[in-house]
């Protein structure tokens, strides 16, 4: 490695010293992470937001991860020559898929996560929203209208589910100790079925239960752009209703925006959509004047 220059030196302490009042602010919170599964495809990358989320807790906020690995689940239903389709970006799920889903969620991927905390020093547990109670799921009913006919119908999703009520109490455990939590979105119901949650979902639905304060979204574009491509940097949760309403969000876009106005509306101080394919986004966001990507708050 090359040795730095005098202005080089200048600028990383400049950066160090810049996180101070960050760290000040936010030591004691929590902050939930939803770690999607497009931000975790890159290996190095991968390993930079494991050493971020060590960073986070060595400074004394509380991460709590929540993981997605919907293009994991596709390779191995590919894999076992099962064949998936998806209604308004939710997989149809059946019996055969949810064993799928529950099996690379809860158990590959969030063990590879859990395992990449561990390598950068830090102490993380796995669980999915089955361990402790965590996610109480209920069967999500989509009701589509016909254009044409005006005539609405309910569609079936199969074992898609929506967070019908999350205990925190573990979190709350796990907050006063060195233990960081990574949360597969996986639920259930009190018949015992299984639930695949929508990860944004059922991180956004954390996010309030823990009353976070800060609820991260990583992507893989730059936040919510305008419709000249341009980032926007803060959104009020009316421009976050606009942004949908005028078509300037579209596709997955729209639940991901859904889901932090509905946590920002459930108490949580605000929510930011930022890119997880730059290296060190988290703590650009969190500890740096101009943040990286969009807030979604009240005011
Ligand atoms: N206004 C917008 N700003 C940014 N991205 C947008 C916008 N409207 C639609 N999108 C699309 O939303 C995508 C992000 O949603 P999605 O693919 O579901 O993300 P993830 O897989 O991380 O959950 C972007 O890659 C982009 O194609
Ligand atoms: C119901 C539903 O669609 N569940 C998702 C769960 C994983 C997910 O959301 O992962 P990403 O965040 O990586 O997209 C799925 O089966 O793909």
């Amino acid at each position: 490695m090359q040795t730095p220059t005098r202005d080089e030196w200048l600028a990383k302490a400049r950066t160090l010293s810049e996180a101070l009042p960050y760290m000040r602010r936010y030591a004691g919170s929590t902050f939930v992470i939803k770690y999607g599964g497009h931000a975790m495809g890159d290996a190095s990358l991968a390993e930079l937001f494991a050493r971020d989320i060590v960073l986070l807790k060595q400074v004394g906020i509380n991460p709590v991860v929540v993981h997605g690995g919907g293009p994991q689940i596709g390779q191995m239903l590919e894999r076992l020559k099962i064949k998936s389709s998806f209604i308004d970006g939710l997989r149809v799920t059946d019996k055969e898929t949810v064993e799928v889903v529950e099996m690379v969620l809860a158990g590959s991927i969030n063990k590879q996560i859990v395992a990449a905390i561990n390598g950068a020093g830090g102490r993380a547990v796995g669980l999915s929203g089955k361990d402790s109670n965590l996610i109480t799921a209920r069967r999500l009913e989509r009701v589509q209208r016909d254009p044409d006919s005006n005539i609405e119908r309910v569609l079936d999703l199969g074992f898609v589910g929506e967070p019908y009520k999350v205990n925190p109490q573990i979190l709350h455990a796990l907050a006063q100790s060195d233990i960081i939590p990574v949360i597969a979105p996986v639920g259930f119901d009190v018949n015992g079925d299984t639930y695949n949650i929508n990860a944004d979902t059922a991180a956004g639905a954390v996010a309030a239960a823990v009353k976070a304060a800060r609820f991260f979204l990583l992507t893989d574009v730059a936040g919510v752009l305008d419709k000249d491509k341009k980032l926007i940097e803060k959104m009020s949760l009316e421009d976050a209703h606009k942004a949908i309403a005028d078509g300037t969000a579209s596709g997955g876009m729209i639940p991901k925006i859904e889901t932090c106005i509905g946590a920002v509306e459930q108490g949580v101080d605000a929510a930011v959509i930022l890119d997880g394919r730059v290296p060190h986004a988290l703590l650009l966001e969190i500890f740096t004047e101009g943040g990286a990507g969009t807030l979604i708050g009240k005011a």
